[in-house]
């Protein structure tokens, strides 16, 4: 029988995107804190948090296989998270809009037998994102409607944000959060190949 499958995540956007696959999974978020010591790289930075995620949920479980996940924006070098109010979401789009930016997202799995670590893996993916040109209005009405507030860079792509975003150049669902493709491999690497699971699109998580 395969170990559990956990997602290590309070984001209802990872939890939509891994409920599309139709494997059975629950939810566990992590609540550790999102720092991280010294100047990491932007993917750097979302490795180890995505690591971190995942290892704090793997070691309540003894039998299971935990995906910890991470995205940052990064805008000429600068890394820029999720906004800590409602001036910060406007500041953070007036500096996005009119430019591209990079989207990175870590994932890490962390497979525990016995209720020990058993294997890791941790990847991530970049895509490039061009956000079109606001007004002050615009953002200033975007960040009333609440949607910037608890996602990096403050925008979804899924959501009214997708108004202006020009074009992406990559993965879609790495900039919603959780790349498919490249779970889709890591799962395939980790011999959890879900095409031997039973196809539940329905299932309650
Ligand atoms: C750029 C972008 C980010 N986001 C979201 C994905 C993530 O939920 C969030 C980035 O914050 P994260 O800290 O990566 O994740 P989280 O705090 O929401 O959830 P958890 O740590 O429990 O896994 O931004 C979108 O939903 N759409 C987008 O277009």
């Amino acid at each position: 029988m395969q170990p559990e499958l956990v997602l290590a995540s309070g984001s209802p956007r990872r939890r939509e995107l891994l409920r599309s696959l139709g494997v059975p999974f629950s939810v566990h978020p992590s609540w550790v804190a999102e720092e991280v010591p010294g100047d990491p790289s932007p993917g750097e930075l979302v490795e180890i948090l995505a690591a971190k995620k995942a290892l704090a949920v793997a070691h309540t479980r003894r039998q299971a296989v935990v995906i910890g996940s991470d995205t940052v924006v990064s805008l000429e070098g600068k890394i820029l998270g999720k906004p800590a109010d409602q001036e910060d979401a406007c500041r953070i789009l007036e500096r996005l809009q009119g430019r591209a930016h990079q989207v990175y997202s870590g994932i890490a799995l962390v497979e525990m037998d016995g209720g020990k670590v058993s294997r890791r893996l941790i990847s991530h993916r970049v895509t490039e994102v061009m956000v079109r040109n606001m007004t002050a209005e615009e953002i200033h009405w975007y960040v009333s409607t609440g949607e910037p507030l608890d996602k990096a860079g403050a925008y979804g792509l899924q959501g009214i944000g997708s108004i202006w975003v020009d074009w992406i150049d990559g993965c879609y669902t790495n900039v919603v959060g959780l790349s498919l493709p490249l779970l889709y491999d890591m799962l395939k690497q980790m011999d959890y190949p879900m095409m031997t699971k039973p196809f539940s699109p329905e299932r309650k998580v």
